[in-house]
């Protein structure tokens, strides 16, 4: 990870804590395009505002804590995705990142696929108008009833995990008269993360088909043999916020290779590679994430070189983003309640949110930057540590942040890039109530996922 330690300067700089940050930026009060969606300000008061609307309005109309997703830069990143890719491959958003009606209406409407990895999110896609032909089911363990309701409603493509689904799906579609598209997930090998990928020993995970040791190829046989499945391709993930193509590289060598040896047993060139999502996102200034220009001209050029050294037809070229859509485009609003000083070490500054709207600092030791957005402030940064309110003392948001020393109960906090992964893995713990997403676009604000309240809790709970 990209931290260093951080210079003289800074309030408690003869004490700092041995840590994890870099030093101040230069100007507390400025946001980072990278890290904040496109249409965020900082206005002439030195309020915050997205989509033309400014934070504390936002906060008095939908409270807090919340998620304000910019609409157009998540519309603007699903074109800019369309439009590397082409019509030659296939965009299938990564519907685990964030999913909600709204967001399957603009995927329709921008002219991307999904990627759906349980019953509910395909009820979700199918309920917004998503096309089934358009839908592709993931999961490593998908239920009789999840296969059941995807070929019933005609999903253009069920991704097999296992030998043991193979056979599912085949009976499945053959007790319901349809044949089935369906690709293989296999496990290439290679595990990329950040700035690294490794490429051996990564087969001990639970998803996918080796390819070591002919797992994979005996998976394309048993699935070339049942007529009630149409085996279209072979499909792989790598790993998550990835900045370098070098471990998609290995994958996609690792999948022609396999698409060689089906064509040489079977005399069958299987028309369809999926090298799946995990492309980073600037979570703080120091990550530089690729365009997506960048990346399809990268995918679209491994993939056309290795199938030509094979002598093989390139085949159609999928990829599932999640994060790198809709991460960027959201961020979450909390106020403060209390701010604690350590001396000598950090100040505490304690939000209306926490572990339950964001558990990914705690699950995997994330970055994230936090801002002061209520207004500007001259005083000197404070190394700061944002925490939630929930009985953990892992219940960390912002692990080690700059903001003014000025910081205040009933300011303002904004923490960016928390479009994916937050408000899909949000829980109840300690019955906190799930903040709404609230879609903000041409000055006005919709929720199109409500805040949860205690009816919500209690109606679950029948005892
Ligand atoms: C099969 C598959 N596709 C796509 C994704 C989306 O990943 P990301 O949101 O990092 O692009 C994931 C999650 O890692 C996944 O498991
Ligand atoms: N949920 C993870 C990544 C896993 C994505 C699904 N395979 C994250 O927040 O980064």
């Amino acid at each position: 990870m990209s931290r260093s330690a951080h210079p003289a300067g800074p309030r408690h700089a003869d004490v700092l804590p041995e840590g994890h940050y870099a030093g101040p930026p230069a100007d507390l009060n400025s946001l980072d395009p990278r890290v904040w969606s496109r249409t965020v300000r900082r206005d002439a008061d030195g309020l915050v505002t997205v989509g033309g609307l400014d934070v504390k309005t936002l906060a008095e109309e939908f409270g807090t804590p919340a998620y304000f997703l910019d609409e157009d830069d998540f519309r603007a990143r699903c074109r800019a995705w369309r439009e590397a890719f082409g019509t030659g491959a296939d965009v299938y958003y990564a519907g685990k990142a964030f999913l909600s009606r709204a967001v399957v209406r603009w995927l329709t409407e921008e002219g991307l696929n999904l990627d759906v990895c349980s019953g509910g999110e395909l009820a979700t896609a199918l309920d917004a108008g998503m096309p089934a032909e358009r839908i592709a089911l993931h999961g490593n363990n998908k239920s009789t009833e999840e296969i059941t309701r995807a070929v019933e409603a005609g999903v253009g493509r069920i991704v097999l995990d296992s030998f043991q689904e193979i056979v599912r799906v085949a009976h499945i579609a053959q007790r319901l008269g349809k044949q089935q598209r369906v690709q293989i997930r296999v496990t290439v090998g290679v595990e990329a993360h950040t700035h690294e990928f490794i490429a051996t020993a990564h087969e001990d995970q639970k998803f996918g088909i080796a390819l070591a040791g002919g797992q994979a190829a005996e998976a394309v046989r048993r699935a070339l043999t049942l007529d009630s499945l149409e085996l279209t391709g072979i499909h792989s993930h790598i790993g998550s916020q990835i900045f370098d193509m070098a471990g998609f590289e290995v994958s996609a060598r690792r999948v022609v290779q396999l698409l060689t040896e089906v064509r040489d047993e079977h005399g069958v060139e299987l028309p369809e590679i999926d090298l799946g999502g995990g492309l980073g996102i600037a979570y703080t200034s120091d990550d530089d994430p690729r365009e997506p220009h960048e990346i399809a001209k990268a995918l679209g050029e491994i993939v056309t070189k290795e199938c030509e050294a094979a002598g093989l037809r390139v085949p159609r070229l999928s990829v599932e983003p999640g994060r790198a859509i809709v991460g960027p485009t959201a961020f979450t609003l909390y106020e403060v309640g209390t701010v604690k000083e350590l001396e000598g070490l950090r100040t505490y500054v304690s939000v209306d949110g926490g572990m339950s709207d964001n558990i990914r600092t705690a699950l995997y030791d994330a970055e994230y930057t936090v801002a002061l957005v209520s207004r500007t402030s001259d005083a000197e940064p404070m190394l700061s540590r944002v925490v939630g309110k929930h009985c953990e003392s892992g219940d960390i948001i912002v692990r080690d942040a700059f903001l003014p020393s000025d910081v205040a109960p009933g300011d303002l906090l904004a923490v960016p890039a928390t479009g994916a992964y937050c408000r899909s893995m949000a829980s109840n713990y300690n019955h906190a109530l799930r903040p709404p997403v609230v879609a903000v676009a041409g000055g006005a604000g919709r929720v199109i996922v409500r805040r949860e309240t205690e009816e919500d809790l209690l109606r679950l709970d029948v005892g």
